[in-house]
Order: C-alpha cells, then structure tokens, then sequence
C-alpha cells in the first residue's frame, strides 16, 4: 500500500492531515466534541470567528492541556479572519477577537476567509437595501499586507487565505511576499473536484486544505433536491468493497490526491470513522470512478440563500479556477 503520511508539512510546521471541522458544531456541544476528538487522536482544528463557537472551543482546549493530555504546542489550531475585518486596523481587531475567543496566544494559521470585503462594525453579514450583501471596496492585497504583521506580531505561525481562485492567489504572489501564503482553505469533495485549483497551488507550494469533503449534509442553506454525496451509488458499492462506510471512502479519496480534509462532526463514532482512513487504499479505478461523480456543485457560493455577494470585483467564483 502507498504510505500516505498522517502529517504533512506547511510552512516548517507539521500539520495532521485530517483536522476536525467546527462550523455548525453548535456552543454547547463543540466543547465535548473537540475534547472527545483530542481523546481520539486528533490535533488539527479547523475554527472561524463567524462560526460563532470559538469560546467553548477554547475553553475545551484549555482544560484538555490542563489535564496534562496534551501540550499546546502539540495542537494545529487554524482561525479565519472574517470579511466585515479587511482594512488594516481591523485585521489586527479581528485576530485579537479571534485569540481572545479561543484563549490563545498564538493560532498556527490565520486564513482569510474570503476575498471579498463587507461592510465593517455592522453585522457579520450586512446586507444593503436592496438585500444582497453589503460589499466595501477593500482590495485584499491590503488585507494580506496586514496579515503578514500577525505574523512578525508572533499572533500567528502562518498565514493563508479560503475560496480565492488562482488568479487571486497570483496577485498575492506577485506582491513579493514577507510571509509565505502557506495554504488555500477550499470546497472539495467528488461533486466539485477543483483540479485545476488543486494543481495549480501545488505548482506554487501552496497547500491546499479541503472543506466540506463530506458534501456538508447539515449545511443550513442546502435545497431539498441537492445531490446526496454519501448516498451516491458508487461511493457506497466501493464502501462495502473495503467494509468502510461512505464517509471513509469520500476522506480516503482526499488525502490520496494529496491534500488535507477537516471533516467536521460531532459523535464520537463517526470522528474515529472519519480518522480511520490510513489503512485501506482506493485503486487507481475507484479513483477515477469518484472523479467521474464531480458536477462542478459547491455549496458555499454566497447566491442563494444568502445574501448574494457575487457583485463584488472579488468574488472568486466567476473564473474557472
Ligand atoms: N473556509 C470556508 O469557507 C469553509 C470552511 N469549512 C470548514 O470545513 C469543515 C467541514 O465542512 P462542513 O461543511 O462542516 O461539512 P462536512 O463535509 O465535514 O460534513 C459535515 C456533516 O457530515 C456529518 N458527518 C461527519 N462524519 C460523517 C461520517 N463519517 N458519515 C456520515 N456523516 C458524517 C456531520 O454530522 P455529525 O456532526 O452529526 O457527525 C455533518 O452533518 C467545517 O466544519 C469548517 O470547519 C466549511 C465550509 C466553508
Ligand atoms: O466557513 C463558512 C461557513 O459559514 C459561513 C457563513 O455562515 C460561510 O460563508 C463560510 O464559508
């Protein structure tokens, strides 16, 4: 079997390849879940400011590295700077806030969650008069600047960026960078493979972190006929095959085309699924049978339910990749 590595590294820093995912992990049952997923192994946690929960999820590490269980250094705690704190003073607001919440004095990496700016000191999602989202002209080169003070701040070990496409990556790239941009946090699973994304931040040394690889069954703003990943045939006939369960298969897909998944859930039984994917691997066939499922589907694309920001010149979403 191909070893595939349990960590990998970004920037210098070891990272574990499955991290735990903490958006819709409500307050009141995030704490149990991280403190559970700390028992069984995990050490990457994937959080964000407009999760809305990074005070229990602070509160759960501090009291797992009471016990003496673990050590903060042995943790990869990732935040994500949110799109209403985009000019310079409010990034460094938004990151304090951020380690505030969590009880940190450090978080190893600190993402832009989006390239988009929004209005700021309102709402975490303003919405104009005429209902879309309220969108600001901050050029994200700007916040990126600011970003790499975190860093010489010693507010974070690495900085990156979420749901920028290529060219955007690029634009950063061509500033001349301070501070590598370490990783693209991005939806991926077989319904939205992202290829070309995928190539084209490997081809940079950027790593890429995978959201959603489940296909976010509990995404509050999926429609009734959204397509079913963990139900899809295919996934299922090969789950059997290995005697895993969809879930493991979808993950298994992900870390074998190289990236990292933060899958988020919070049993006990389906985070030790999720972690039990190093000893099985698909075939170069079951590969491409999962590859053949993409449909170009994301689920995270501000139109919709939300209030629509793909008005603004940075939406990522217009170019192909
Ligand atoms: N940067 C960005 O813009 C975004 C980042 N993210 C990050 O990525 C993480 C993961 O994505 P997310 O959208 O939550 O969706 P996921 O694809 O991780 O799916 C989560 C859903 O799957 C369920 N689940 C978990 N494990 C299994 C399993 N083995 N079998 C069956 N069902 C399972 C969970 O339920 P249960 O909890 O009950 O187990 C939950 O309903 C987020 O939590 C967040 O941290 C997500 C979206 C956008
Ligand atoms: O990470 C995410 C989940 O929640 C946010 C909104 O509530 C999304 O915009 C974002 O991409």
């Amino acid at each position: 079997m191909a070893a595939i590595p349990e960590q990998t590294l970004l920037s210098g820093y070891q990272v574990p390849c499955v991290g735990l995912g903490t958006w819709k992990s409500k307050p009141g049952e995030v704490a149990a879940a991280v403190k559970t997923a700390i028992g069984l192994g995990y050490r990457h946690f994937d959080c964000a400011l407009i999760y809305g929960n990074e005070k229990e999820i602070g509160e759960a590490i501090k009291d797992v590295i009471g016990t003496g269980t673990v050590k903060r250094e042995d943790l990869f705690i990732t935040t994500k700077l949110w799109n209403t704190y985009h000019s310079k003073a409010r990034v460094l607001e938004g990151c304090k806030e951020s380690l505030t919440n969590l009880g940190l004095d450090y978080v190893d990496l600190y993402l832009i969650h989006w390239p988009m700016s929004m209005r700021e000191n309102v709402e975490l999602i303003p919405a104009a008069p005429d209902g879309r989202a309220d969108i600001i002209d901050i050029d994200f080169t700007e916040t990126w600047t600011a970003m790499q003070d975190l860093v010489d701040q010693g507010m974070c070990r690495s900085i990156g960026v979420s749901n920028f496409n290529s060219k955007q990556i690029q634009r950063i790239l061509d500033l001349g960078l301070k501070h590598p941009l370490t990783c693209n946090q991005i939806e991926i699973s077989p319904y939205n493979s992202n290829e070309k994304l995928l190539q084209f931040c490997k081809s940079k040394g950027i790593s890429v972190v995978a959201y959603s690889p489940l296909g976010s069954g509990d995404c509050p703003w999926r429609k009734p006929d959204d397509p079913k990943l963990l139900e899809e045939s295919e996934i299922v006939r090969i789950a059997n095959q290995y005697n895993k369960s969809p879930g493991q298969v979808l993950l298994r897909w992900g870390i074998q085309r190289g990236y990292i998944i933060i899958p988020k859930s919070v049993s006990a039984a389906r985070q030790k699924q999720n972690f039990e994917i190093f000893d099985f691997e698909l075939k170069e066939d079951e590969m491409k049978i999962i590859y053949e499922i993409n449909r170009n589907f994301r689920l995270c694309t501000w139109t919709g339910a939300v209030p629509d920001a793909s008005h603004s010149p940075y939406y990522p979403f217009h170019e192909e990749f």
